[in-house]
């Protein structure tokens, strides 16, 4: 008994004292790290929300994009949560009966309602760009125009979300904000890497926008548009074709075949097989073709499928002037355009046609490209509908010509030669959300993207928690070993007997 009394004498570590100061020591280390964790711990994300409706030419479609509300302009991606399809034509139809216009919108206006948060709705802002319907419905009847906004703003102003206004996109803006969302929703700008290049191919117009190492802006100011974006300069080329949307641009070909006013034509661009009566009105209904009507031309005429790529590519070069060119170098119709440089992204209509077609890969050589598209138009037009009985018959009688116009454009437009031609991608959407200019509008009229790199804390949250953690040990250590003094002897145990 009176060893076990000595032992516990001699052994600092029974002393009441000393585990005291462990205990506590022990304590305070673990509610350090625990504070120092927990006080840097990410907060659980709250979201904010913008609405852009996107009035094209064909259609108008509403998109919802969502972010992290701490983080708008940091770390933070703006992400497409929601798209809707507004059942009808594009907005610049409805000319003659604008309320129509602005009913157009309810459902998608009252999804948007469902996928907003409610307390959300009233700090969301919703914009409403519209493209080339409006821009040729404002060059050939501004009251007309005008009238449609009036119905689709007073619309728009019903809805619970705060209505910043609907407005006509210009061409450059539609172009530049198409390639600033390829650019963002790919990381690259805040990381300042190499950029895509954005093709729009839309019903009543097409944009090209890309960074040209050769261009800086002097040549051609019109087609040039400046960021500093993440604190990178940027001197965009951006070019937008009026007339040149896929729509658009099967008009001007049909002017061109129907210039001496015949009553049948054989188009090359339709699949063999393919009949239809159009009246002469419906195609020179439009300011891109207006002037062209043939004086005492029938009603209407037949239009006849023939089928064949080859004599469609020539009746679709037609439509592009190549004669005239006050740069160093032009794309077409005069315009300028410095070496192209690639990546490419193609969006919109080049993916739906290209898609439809099987030809988005572009590993496959051109040649064997143009091969598949000759097999395709020559396909009787039964064979066709027989085969896609799901696709509307409009689209689907349009996909030889689109696809000829697609590849003529890239290549004698827009010169992308055999080479080239793998530099571009065929895309619908990039992580989740649709390409197009909605996003990038929404970016800039929100001051999402910050001219200057933004500052970001020294070191992620999981480098935080990782060094407090190491420290925390290290002090537990020298805690321990500057106790020393009172650690017990390494002598002998006394023998108990
Ligand atoms: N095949 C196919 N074509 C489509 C589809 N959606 C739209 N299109 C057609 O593709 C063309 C371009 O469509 P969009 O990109 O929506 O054009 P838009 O925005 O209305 O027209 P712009 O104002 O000129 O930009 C039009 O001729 C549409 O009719 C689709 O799902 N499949
Ligand atoms: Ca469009």
């Amino acid at each position: 008994m009176s060893a076990q009394r000595e032992m516990k004498e001699k052994n600092p570590w029974h002393m009441p004292v000393t585990i005291i100061i462990t205990v506590i020591g022990v304590i305070a280390i673990v509610a350090l790290v625990t504070v120092a964790v927990l006080q840097n711990r990410p907060l659980p994300q709250k979201y904010k929300y913008g609405i852009v409706l996107d009035a094209g030419s064909s259609h108008t479609a509403l998109y919802i994009y969502e972010w992290p509300a701490e983080k708008d302009n940091n770390t933070g991606r703006a992400e497409q949560k929601h798209s809707c399809k507004v059942k009808g034509p594009g907005i610049s139809s409805y000319a003659s009966a604008p309320l129509k216009a602005g009913e157009s919108l309810r459902a998608c206006m009252q999804e948007a309602e469902q996928w907003v948060p409610e307390r959300r709705h009233r700090e969301t802002p919703l914009y409403l760009g519209a493209t080339a319907g409006m821009r040729l419905l404002n060059m050939e009847n501004s009251t007309a125009s005008d009238g449609v906004f009036r119905a689709v703003e007073g619309a728009l102003q019903k809805a619970p979300f705060s209505f910043q206004g609907a407005r006509i996109l210009s061409g450059q803006e539609e172009g530049a904000f198409g390639w600033v969302t390829v650019n963002y929703l790919d990381d690259r700008l805040k990381q300042g890497l190499e950029t895509t290049g954005a093709l729009d191919l839309g019903g009543a117009s097409t944009q090209i926008s890309f960074i040209s190492d050769k261009f800086d802006g002097s040549e051609s100011q019109s087609n040039s548009v400046a960021f500093r974006l993440y604190g990178n300069d940027y001197n965009l080329y951006t070019h937008s074709f009026l007339c040149y949307g896929k729509d658009q641009a099967l008009r001007l070909t049909l002017a061109h075949q129907t210039q001496s006013g015949p009553n049948l034509i054989s188009d090359p661009c339709f699949n063999p097989g393919y009949s239809s009566t159009k009246n002469y009105s419906a195609i020179y209904d439009s300011p891109c073709v207006s002037n062209r009507k043939p004086q005492g031309a029938p009603l209407s005429f037949i239009q006849e499928g023939k089928g064949n790529f080859l004599q469609c590519q020539e009746v679709v070069k037609n439509v592009f002037n190549f004669t005239h060119c006050k740069y160093s170098q032009c794309s077409f119709n005069g315009v300028f355009q410095p070496l192209l440089q690639g990546p490419f992204g193609a969006f919109s209509a080049y993916y739906f046609v290209m898609n439809f077609l099987n030809l988005t890969d572009t590993t496959i050589p051109l040649e064997t490209v143009k091969q598949k598209l000759a097999s395709y138009c020559a396909t009787p037009w039964s064979q066709i509908m027989q085969q896609h009985p799901d696709v509307k018959v409009k689209y689907l009688a349009e996909y030889c010509f689109s696809g000829t116009y697609i590849l003529t454009l890239l290549t004698e437009g827009y010169n992308f030669t055999s080479e080239s031609y793998s530099d571009i991608k065929f895309i619908k959407k990039i992580k989740g959300s649709d390409a197009g200019w909605t996003l990038g509008y929404m970016l800039n009229l929100t001051n999402m993207i910050p001219a200057e790199a933004p500052d970001s804390p020294p070191l992620p949250h999981a480098g935080y928690v990782s060094i407090v953690t190491i420290m925390a040990i290290l002090l537990l250590i020298l805690f321990i070993i500057s106790l020393r003094p009172l650690w017990p002897r390494c002598s002998k145990q006394p023998q108990i007997v």
